[in-house]
C-alpha cells in the first residue's frame, strides 16, 4: 500500500527529529570502557555443541557433567565484565549437582536409553532471565524494592527443565519490569551486544540473548509479551521460540500479566542450536506439549511460504533496514531452489495498525471485567507509591531508581483512553482472519524481526515503536520462531521471523532447522563478518 506525499513527509520528519535527540542525548549519556572491542574466541569445542550433543556425550560417558559445566563456568568468567549480561551465579552449587550426575550416571544399569527417556536434558547446563524464579536466586526483574527478593521455589517452567536434568548456571539481566526492548536497570546495569558492546543487546530477555550469542550459554529461558524473545534473539544472532498461547505455563515469573494481557505473554526457549527448540519446548510445555504434535514429521515441500517484507510503512516505525530486506529475499530464493516450492511476496495493510492494536489490547480489561495493573502499580511494588511525573522530574535530576524508559511508560499510560477504538479494534479482527484464513494448518509466513539491525545504547527510547513488528503476534497468539540468518556488512546478526498458525508451532520449528543448514545459524561474535 503505497504511502501518502503527506505521510512520507512525516516520516522523515521524525527521523531528523529522532536522530537529533539521539546525537544531544549521547552527549550526556555515561560512556563504558572495557578496554578490548570484541569478545575473545572460544577455544574449547564443548562450547560449540547443542544442548542435544551434549547430553548424549554425557550419557555415553564421553565427558563428564563437571568437565561441560566447568567449561560454561570459564567462558562466563571470561566474557561476563564484557558484556555484563548474568546477574547472578550459582557455580559452585551447579558444580555439586554436575558431580552427582556424574555418580548417576556410573551407577546407572538400565543403559542410555533409560536416561535419554527421563532426564533428556541431564548433567546440561542452563542460564534463566532474572524475572523467573529459580531456587536461591535473585527475583528483582531490575526493580530496586525487590533487591533483596531470593526465590523459595522454581517456576513450573524452570522445574521441568530442571527435572529433565538441567543445571542452571545463574540468571541473567532483564529490562525494568521486563516491558523495554533494551536490557537495562539501576539494579544490574545495562547488558552489552556481544557483537559490539556499544549497542543493545534486546529486551527483556536480553541478558539470555547476550550471554546465549557470547557462546557463554547453550540453552535459556524467556518470556514474550512484545517481543521480549525474538528481538534478544535476534539482535544477538540466536534462535528463539514463542509459542501458541498457553502452552508453557507463564507461573513463576514478575511482573505477573493481568486482565488480558495473560493470553499475550509466553514462555519459551532461547538457544544458540536449532536442533534445541524442539527437545525444550516438549520440556517446557508439559502435558501441553502433546496438544503441537511436536513428533510429527513435516515435509517443508508440502508447505504454502509467504514473505511479507515490512508493515506497509507506519510512519511510527523505521523503514526495514536494506541488509534485512535483502537477507529476507535470500531465505525466499533458498527457498524456492532446494524445496521447489513458490514463495508468495504479500502485503498486508492491517500490519500499519501494529502498534496501535498491541496498545489497545494490552490496555483492555479481562474477561471478568478487571482492567490490567497499571505500569506505574508495578514500578511501585514493594516501595512508595510512584507518581510518573515526579520521577521525570526526579530521573533529570539523577535521583529516580527508575530508567527513563520505565518512567516514559507510565507517563504514556497516564494519556491512554479508557475506550478502546472501533477502527483499532475492527483492524485487529481482520488481521487475525485473515492471517488464521491464510496460515490454516500449512502456511509459514516470513516477516522482519525488528526493522533495524541492533541500534546503539539508548536509541530505542527514540524509536519505541518499532517492537510492533514482534508485538502483533502476542496478540494475535500465533507461534513464531526466531532465525538467525547470518552477519551483517558491519558483523551485526541479521534474522527473520517465521510465524505459522495456532498450535502448527513445529511447522516454523522445522523451517529454522532447515535454515540453520542452509545458511549457517549462529555465528560466534568477533570471528566473521560474512554477509550470509
Ligand atoms: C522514554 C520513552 C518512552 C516512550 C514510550 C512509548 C510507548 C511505547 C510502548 C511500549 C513499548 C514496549 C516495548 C515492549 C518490548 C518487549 C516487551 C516484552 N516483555 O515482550
Amino acid at each position: 500500500m503505497a504511502l501518502t506525499r503527506f505521510e512520507r513527509f512525516l516520516g522523515r520528519l521524525l527521523r531528523a527529529v529522532v536522530w537529533m535527540l539521539f546525537a544531544a542525548f549521547k552527549l550526556f549519556a555515561p560512556q563504558q570502557r572495557h578496554g578490548v572491542s570484541r569478545l575473545p574466541p572460544i577455544t574449547n569445542p564443548l562450547l560449540l555443541l547443542s544442548a542435544m550433543q551434549l547430553a548424549r556425550k554425557i550419557r555415553r560417558k564421553e565427558v563428564t557433567s563437571v568437565e561441560v559445566v566447568q567449561s560454561y563456568i570459564d567462558r562466563i568468567q571470561e566474557v561476563n565484565p564484557l558484556i555484563n549480561a548474568m546477574v547472578k551465579d550459582r557455580f559452585s552449587a551447579a558444580l555439586q549437582e554436575a558431580a552427582q550426575v556424574d555418580k548417576l550416571i556410573e551407577e546407572e544399569t538400565g543403559g542410555e536409553e533409560v536416561l535419554e527417556d527421563r532426564l533428556p536434558l541431564l548433567g546440561v547446563p542452563i542460564t534463566v532471565k532474572e524475572a523467573f524464579a529459580l531456587q536461591g536466586m535473585p527475583n528483582s526483574t531490575g526493580l530496586l524494592t525487590r533487591r533483596d527478593l531470593v526465590s523459595g521455589v522454581d517456576a513450573p517452567s524452570v522445574a521441568l527443565l530442571k527435572r529433565a536434568g538441567a543445571i542452571p548456571l545463574g540468571v541473567t539481566n532483564c529490562s525494568e519490569l521486563c516491558m523495554w526492548l533494551e536490557s537495562h536497570n539501576h539494579l544490574y546495569g545495562i547488558t552489552n551486544n556481544p557483537y559490539d558492546f556499544e549497542r543493545i543487546a534486546g529486551g527483556s530477555s536480553g541478558g539470555e540473548g547476550s550471554i546465549l550469542g557470547a557462546g557463554a550459554s547453550v540453552i535459556g529461558v524467556g518470556s514474550d509479551i512484545g517481543g521480549s524473545i525474538r528481538i534478544p534473539c535476534f539482535f544477538n544472532g540466536i534462535f528463539g521460540h514463542k509459542p501458541s498461547t498457553g502452552i508453557v505455563s507463564n507461573d513463576g515469573q514478575y511482573p505477573p500479566a493481568s486482565g488480558l494481557q495473560m493470553g499475550f505473554l509466553c514462555t519459551g526457549p532461547m538457544c544458540r542450536y536449532a536442533e534445541d527448540l524442539i527437545p525444550m519446548l516438549s520440556i517446557m510445555g508439559g502435558p501441553n506439549a502433546n496438544k503441537l504434535c511436536l513428533s510429527a514429521e513435516v515435509d517443508l515441500k508440502k508447505l504454502r511460504f509467504f514473505s511479507v517484507p515490512h508493515n506497509g510503512g507506519s510512519h511510527l516505525v523505521s523503514p526495514v533496514d536494506a541488509q534485512l530486506l535483502q537477507a529476507q529475499k535470500m531465505v525466499v530464493r533458498r527457498l524456492e531452489a532446494d524445496l521447489g516450492v513458490k514463495v508468495q511476496e504479500l502485503f498486508i495493510p492491517q500490519l500499519k495498525y501494529s502498534f496501535q492494536i498491541w496498545g489497545t489490547m494490552m490496555a483492555s480489561p479481562g474477561k471478568d471485567g478487571k482492567p490490567p495493573t497499571t505500569f506505574a502499580e508495578l514500578m511501585s511494588e514493594g516501595g512508595k507509591k510512584i507518581w510518573p511525573v515526579w520521577e521525570l522530574f526526579k530521573w533529570l535530576l539523577g535521583f529516580s531508581s527508575h530508567t527513563i524508559a520505565a518512567i516514559g511508560l507510565a507517563l504514556v499510560e497516564l494519556f491512554q483512553s479508557s475506550h478502546p477504538s472501533p477502527f483499532v479494534l475492527q483492524q485487529k479482527e481482520s488481521l487475525q482472519q485473515e492471517l488464521e484464513e491464510l496460515l490454516g494448518t500449512d502456511g509459514v509466513l516470513l516477516y522482519p524481526s525488528h526493522p533495524q539491525i541492533s541500534p546503539k545504547h539508548h536509541h530505542p527510547i527514540f524509536t519505541p515503536f518499532n517492537f510492533c513488528y514482534t508485538g502483533i503476534f502476542n496478540i494475535l497468539g500465533l507461534p513464531v520462531t526466531q532465525c538467525p540468518l547470518g552477519l551483517s556488512e558491519e558483523g551485526l546478526p541479521l534474522g527473520v521471523q517465521i510465524v505459522t498458525g495456532k498450535l502448527q508451532d513445529r511447522l516454523s520449528l522445522a523451517t529454522a532447522l532447515y535454515l540453520e543448514k542452509a545458511i549457517g545459524g549462529w555465528r560466534e561474535p568477533g570471528k566473521t563478518t560474512a554477509k550470509p
